[in-house]
């Protein structure tokens, strides 16, 4: 089975509702909020009493023992009936404070973010003012003052929670705007509204749905809070009421405070863990499941020994089923079999690293190419550990220096990684933390791999600057991320894989985010510190000419798989497959293959 057979469905289209019923704890909220819902609507039908008809001689009844099924109150009605009868006025305020707080919200919101300018400012000065207002006590006023409607308290209730909808869909509505698809859109000529409506909307929709559903369970719990303090209608029950009655009946009847208690635990549980389940289903959240449902599933989908390698069983499990697969009779530096790789997404799998097998000796280069999607930067983490929690390694093994490194627990790898194999990333800005300095960010590598003291972590990062061509290297030390160039900043980061003088350097793609003249330096470096240092290095690239001017060797992989395999200089000269060949005619210049060195063949030796 390959990533092209098994075509995984995006979560998002196989519908949000069917994803919620995957998971039991929303599957549950769901039936919960229904049940309550239907009950909501039905209850005039349903009712076995009228709520309010008083029966002396069913005072403080105990449940399941009389006429009345879950008991009767201390003034004899019947407490099932206004159970039931409370439900309404629960959705009721759900719904009137949620629609009125996101409808002024998210439209004062959407606007302020959007256009900024006057009506930023005039919205952002009105909505702090509405927060500054003590919203309880307004509330409380108008129902002892005025006598109003639980509806209408809680339109008030919702107009005066609004300013917390509309900071949050100003901010993020702000954000989306700098975006390049915005500015794409915009300059496409779509109308403002389409533009609001269709990208920026779509985007902030998941926290928008999570505080929507915080607001109705808030709804109903301060309903139910002032209906407690007796500030309710005479006469309409209610949860919080029948909460007040059964306090004051503790020492009678303490069963009477379960009821109620249950009903609005239930409800306002029921909407959290709906939001954020439909929160986690848009933004394509992977929830980690416990590590018994998840071997579970992984067996389901392939059996108990990719569930043992995913989930971190034995290593010898691993090098077991694996190691025939093996034909090295040396002991390579890195050496990776059959390797699989898979995604689960809705009872399917798709695959994106498929039956990967390679070696990369002491002192090698090999160059891992291919085109965007087929899977280098997969086979890069699976060998650092780094690959997200939602990946199966269905089958295979990785071994450095024939040590197997699929199921290894956390605390081995991370003695591995940094010290044993070290990692370039793509992105060498977004890779360093703009919170703290170069130096700092260098010394607590150092001191996280070594015994390094603070002095000696420093004075080995300031040589290590000094290594990597930085030229005043005190002062990069101390400046921050976004003080630096991009270039700079890929010194750093290379300065901080070698520190430690790793056996194996993974680069992924560490040239292409810098422009055409620090690429050419960057490999220098590269190449420099590999000869330097005799470390194996494991290169992802798109470009074959970073392979013919740094490789011995190298893998070229489409669609998950290895298409062909060999040195660099027989690669160049006879591509053996179509894809190679395709993509050895998409290199603009002439760059001739790198002929291995003498000291490179003495370090394989
Ligand atoms: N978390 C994930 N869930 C599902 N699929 C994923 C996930 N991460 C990566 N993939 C898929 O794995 C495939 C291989 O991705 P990978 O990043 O290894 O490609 P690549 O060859 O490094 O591409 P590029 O050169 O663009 O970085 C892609 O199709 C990608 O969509």
């Amino acid at each position: 089975m390959t990533g092209r057979a098994i075509a995984a469905e995006p979560i998002v289209r196989r519908g949000v509702f069917r994803a919620l019923l995957r998971n039991p704890l929303t599957a549950a909220s769901l039936v919960v909020l229904a049940l309550f819902a239907v009950i909501a609507i039905i209850q005039p039908w349903i009712l076995p009493y009228p709520p309010n008809e008083v029966n002396l001689r069913l005072t403080n009844a105990a449940p399941f023992g009389s006429d009345y099924l879950l008991g009767g109150d201390n003034y004899g009605r019947d407490i099932l009936s206004r159970l039931i009868a409370s439900t309404r006025g629960a959705f009721q305020a759900a719904a009137v404070l949620s629609v009125v707080a996101v409808v002024i919200g998210t439209t004062a919101g959407l606007i302020a973010g959007y256009y900024g300018r006057v009506f930023d400012s005039v919205a952002s000065w009105l909505f702090s003012a509405i927060m500054a207002v003590p919203a309880v006590i307004i509330l409380i006023s108008l129902y002892t003052l005025l006598g109003v409607s639980t509806t209408v308290a809680m339109a008030v209730f919702g107009f005066l929670v609004s300013p917390s909808m509309f900071w949050m869909v100003r901010t993020l509505t702000r954000n989306v705007r700098n975006e390049l698809y915005v500015d794409a859109a915009r300059v496409a000529g779509l109308p403002d509204r389409r533009i609001v409506g269709r990208h920026v909307l779509i985007a902030i929709r998941a926290p928008v749905i999570l505080m929507i559903a915080g607001l109705a369970g808030a709804g109903i719990a301060v309903q139910a809070g002032l209906e407690f303090l007796g500030l309710g209608q005479a006469g309409v029950p209610s949860w919080g009421a029948m909460l007040t009655d059964a306090f004051g009946n503790i020492y009678v009847a303490p069963e009477q405070l379960i009821w109620p208690a249950v009903a609005l635990g239930l409800v306002t549980s029921a909407f959290t863990l709906i939001s954020i389940g439909v929160r986690d289903t848009l933004e394509g959240t992977y929830v980690k499941p416990s590590t018994r449902a998840r071997r579970r599933e992984i067996e389901a989908l392939l059996g108990s020994a990719a569930a043992e390698r995913t989930l971190g069983g034995t290593a010898d499990a691993a090098t077991a089923t694996t190691a025939t697969t093996s034909t090295s009779t040396s002991q390579p530096l890195l050496a990776i079999d059959g390797l699989r790789v898979a995604y689960e997404s809705g009872g399917s799998l798709t695959t994106v690293v498929d039956d990967v097998s390679f070696r990369v000796e002491k002192g090698e280069v090999v160059g891992v190419v291919g085109e965007s999607g087929s899977g280098k930067t997969q086979t890069v983490f699976a060998t650092l550990g780094l690959l997200p929690e939602e990946a199966i390694v269905a089958r295979g093994s990785i071994r450095l220096d024939g040590r197997e490194l699929l199921g290894l627990p956390e605390r081995d790898l991370l003695e591995i990684r940094g010290h044993r194999m070290a990692y370039v990333p793509q992105e060498p800005l977004s890779n360093l933390d703009p919170s703290f300095t170069v130096g700092s960010q260098l010394v607590h590598g150092i001191r996280a791999q070594s015994r390094a003291t603070k002095k000696e972590a420093r004075d080995l990062a300031l040589a290590m600057l000094d290594r990597v061509g930085i030229a005043d290297p005190l002062r990069v030390y101390r400046r921050y991320p976004h003080q630096i160039s991009g270039g700079m900043a890929q010194r750093v980061l290379i300065a901080g894989a070698v520190a430690c003088t790793p056996s194996l350097l993974l680069a992924d793609e560490p040239t292409t985010a810098l422009d055409v003249t620090i690429q050419a330096e960057v490999l220098d470096l590269l190449r420099d510190l590999q000869t330097e240092t005799g470390m194996g290095v494991l290169i992802v690239t798109h470009n074959f000419g970073v392979v013919a001017d740094l490789c011995d060797r190298v893998v070229v992989m489409r669609s998950g798989r290895i298409v062909e395999e060999g040195r660099v200089g027989d690669v160049f000269t006879r591509p053996q497959h179509e894809y190679t060949r395709m993509l050895l005619g998409s290199v603009l210049d002439n760059a001739a293959p790198r002929e291995a060195s003498a000291r490179r063949k003495a370090a394989h030796a």
